[in-house]
């Protein structure tokens, strides 16, 4: 394909992202994914240079554009190398017009700028959230240990007790230590996330919602294996994922509930009051994670923030019921928004008097309301709340 013609069928893929994102659709990923399937003539070069063009024009975008074109044409207000590919070639883009649309810019929607204002993420944090991210791994130490694992790559360590950073690309699902568990794919706030609960082999610990098992993975590994390890969702096709990879990380201690959605505490009444430990990585709005998934900005809606509070709350006062005399819960989201962070565990403190924040000690993050924050910007690591009551 010629440069022209990548930034052509860019521009056709963004339409379908766009319209995607208004209608809640397929994400990007999957879109891209599809299109490379179907259209064998793209080589890997052609598909690299796709891909980044359509990320590039994502985080180059605030708010929702109207046209994959304006969407190309903000980009091309910063990448010198694309206006000249506007140039009515064959496949390629038409030429630009006299005063044509081009999007608008920014880190965000402005309703969610504000947000992120109000809850104190200055201009350099927030466009730190659009920023690549590396690659971190997470040493499985039922397997290996990061002080003696050897690697097909040089890598550096993180501040967290088994964390790795690649650089971003890295195609470590090709290499033995990944295929044999030694090492998983996590990010080193997430890997903090679970350092927070400090999970202890013969304890009794519940990951309420486990989904696909990233952090049920870590607990596992922190408990040696040893004591009960429980990991619940709402949503089966998650869940589901987390039965083979237990399997290559040689985690045995994993039982699995599935929730109902308003009647979790069904499933998981034989475990009221039993809990040691219980993880709550909430659903949320995810603009933490925004540099993975910088479409994400696209898809929030105030309405839908509602929501994810409402859940956040009741799953935190869920955990109360879950937890034995003198347990802990933890309370994560991958999201640098106050309402679902220190506000959202201020309230949960306040309607359960009996309970405290306990501090926590992390090798990373400054203290926030009364737990802790972590962001791209200041710890290299997605955006998250972390916070601990017990
Ligand atoms: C942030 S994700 C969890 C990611 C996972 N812990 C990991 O590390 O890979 C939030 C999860 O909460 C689940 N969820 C949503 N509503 C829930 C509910 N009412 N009870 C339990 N889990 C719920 C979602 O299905 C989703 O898997």
């Amino acid at each position: 394909m010629t440069p022209a013609a990548r930034v052509q069928t860019s521009i056709e893929l963004l339409d379908t992202i766009i319209a995607s994102a208004r209608a809640k659709g397929a994400p990007a990923d999957r879109i891209l994914a599809d299109w490379f399937r179907n259209n064998r003539f793209a080589g890997s070069k052609d598909r690299r240079a796709i891909r980044a063009l359509v990320y590039a024009a994502i985080r180059a975008c605030g708010p929702v554009p109207a046209s994959g074109r304006a969407a190309m044409l903000r980009l091309a207000e910063t990448d010198d190398d694309i206006r000249p590919l506007f140039d009515g070639s064959n496949y390629g883009p038409a030429p630009i017009g006299d005063g044509e649309a081009v999007a608008e810019g920014g880190v965000a929607p402005a309703w969610l700028v504000e947000r992120l204002r109000g809850s104190a993420v200055d201009d350099a944090e927030a466009a730190a959230l659009l920023e690549r991210a590396p690659l971190d791994l997470r040493v499985n130490t039922l397997k290996a240990e990061r002080a003696t694992l050897t690697l097909p790559e040089p890598f550096e360590t993180t501040a967290a007790p088994q964390g790795l950073r690649l650089p971003t690309g890295t195609l470590v699902e090709q290499w033995p230590a990944f295929r044999e568990g030694a090492v998983e794919v996590q990010d080193t706030g997430s890997q903090l996330a679970c350092a927070a609960l400090a999970a202890r082999p013969g304890e009794t610990v519940i990951d309420l919602c486990a989904g696909g098992g990233g952090k049920t993975l870590a607990l596992a590994a922190a408990m040696d294996n040893q004591g009960r390890l429980i990991a619940s969702d709402t949503d089966r096709g998650r869940l589901s994922r987390l039965a083979p990879r237990a399997e290559r990380a040689g985690a045995t201690n994993i039982e699995t509930v599935l929730l109902d959605p308003q009647r979790e505490m069904e499933a998981l009444e034989p475990f009221a009051g039993q809990a040691d430990a219980v993880l709550i990585d909430a659903p949320c709005s995810g603009t933490g994670t925004w540099r993975r998934n910088p479409e994400a900005r696209w898809r929030l809606d105030e309405g839908e923030l509602a929501r994810l509070c409402a859940i956040q709350a009741r799953l935190l006062d869920l955990a109360v019921g879950l937890v034995r005399p003198g347990g802990r819960i933890v309370y994560v989201t991958c999201s640098l928004l106050d309402e679902e962070g220190a506000d959202q565990f201020s309230g949960f403190l306040g309607r359960h008097p009996q309970l405290a924040a306990r501090e926590l000690a992390l090798p990373l993050g400054r203290a926030h309301g009364q737990g802790v924050r972590l962001s791209p910007s200041r710890d290299g690591t997605d955006g998250f709340f972390i916070a601990c009551a017990g």
